[in-house]
């Protein structure tokens, strides 16, 4: 369960006292979710989501999720609204935590991925880099290549104790991606912009098939583009036995491209970038599965989900197998 601050009715009430949304109604914490401290609020105008930023969330970055978020819905894609207070202010503090209403999305994410998502989800991660692209504030990805190394070092002992061999493997694996990474080492670059850097099925909502919202924007930065539809050919397009379904990676770039066509070079760049995003989330896993204590209300992520699909990426020399 991802609720790591408590909220409670007292202080709840002098916070919404501050806005002019309704009383309340229902407030529950969410399970869902591993990162931020998230609540359902209902008040008599409506449904809100109530979110306490907690671990990997930097707060004087903040404004710029914020505006991210705002800027998107202008431009038409589906996201959840930071909500003002009577001041016009969205970012608070609540139980010392930094605190924002946003609106409620309807929809769900989806379970199981079937193909009827694939497509959908291609074009909608399209239109995000399009709305993207006239938000000018930069944020750096402070989970871009230069952070794995530190945080494989954080994690060489307990990486051990998860898997014999671990170490060795993730180095070896670091020594192939680095030097072939898009605008390191003198590589060419390739287009960068906003991208989401976390669109996983479960920050995805569909109705009938069709993609009604997009949600969890705090991982979104500055980078490059080809690099989010990496992220969810690792999300999206592995059965749970970690076998790959090329019908789904198929589906998710021909969506993509009915939007925004990739050019040469980025379907030559998705194989280093596919390895660099199952490095990424490898990393961020390893590290929960070894500093999250026993009795916490949080269930970590396997990180040995995310070797596999490392291996795969690997063995994978061109975009031939990604279903191009
Ligand atoms: N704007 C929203 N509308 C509807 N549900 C939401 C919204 N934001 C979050 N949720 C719910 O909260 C859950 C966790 O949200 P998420 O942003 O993924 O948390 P975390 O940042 O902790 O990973 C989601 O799976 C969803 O059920
Ligand atoms: N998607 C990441 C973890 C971040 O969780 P989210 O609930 O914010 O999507 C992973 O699967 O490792």
């Amino acid at each position: 369960m991802a609720v790591y601050t408590d909220v409670s009715d007292e202080a709840l009430e002098a916070f919404l006292a501050d806005y002019a949304i309704g009383g309340l109604v229902a407030f529950r914490g969410i399970a869902e979710g591993v990162e931020n401290s998230n609540f359902q609020l209902r008040t008599t105008q409506g449904d809100f989501i109530l979110t306490l930023y907690e671990k990997r969330v930097n707060v004087r970055e903040l404004p710029w999720f914020l505006g991210l978020m705002q800027h998107l819905a202008v431009q038409g894609v589906t996201c959840p609204q930071p909500v003002a207070d009577k001041t016009g202010t969205t970012l608070k503090t609540l139980a010392g935590r930094p605190a924002a209403i946003t609106t409620f999305l309807p929809g769900v994410w989806p379970r199981k991925v079937r193909t009827c998502h694939c497509r959908p989800l291609g074009r909608a991660l399209a239109q995000l880099h399009e709305a993207g692209r006239s938000y000018a504030p930069v944020r750096h990805n402070s989970l871009g290549p230069a952070a794995w190394q530190p945080l494989l070092n954080s994690c060489r002992s307990g990486a051990e104790t998860v898997q014999r061999g671990l170490e060795a493997e993730l180095d070896a694996a670091f020594a192939h991606i680095l030097p072939l990474w898009p605008g390191r080492d003198g590589n060419p670059d390739l287009p960068r912009g906003q991208i989401h850097a976390d669109l996983f099925p479960d920050n995805v909502f569909f109705l009938h098939d069709s993609v009604s919202g997009l949600i969890d924007f705090y991982f979104a930065c500055t980078d490059i583009l080809a690099y989010d539809i990496a992220i969810c050919l690792n999300a999206w397009c592995f059965e749970v036995d970690g076998s790959f379904n090329v019908t789904f990676a198929r589906q998710l770039l021909q969506g993509y491209q009915d939007i925004r066509p990739l050019s040469a070079p980025e379907l030559a760049a998705l194989p280093v970038l596919a390895r660099g995003a199952a490095m990424r989330f490898l990393l961020t896993r390893l590290y929960d599965w070894i500093n999250t204590p026993a009795d916490a209300l949080v269930t970590p992520k396997d990180p040995l989900d995310y070797l596999k699909r490392l291996r795969f990426h690997l063995a994978t020399e061109n975009v031939d197998g990604y279903g191009v």
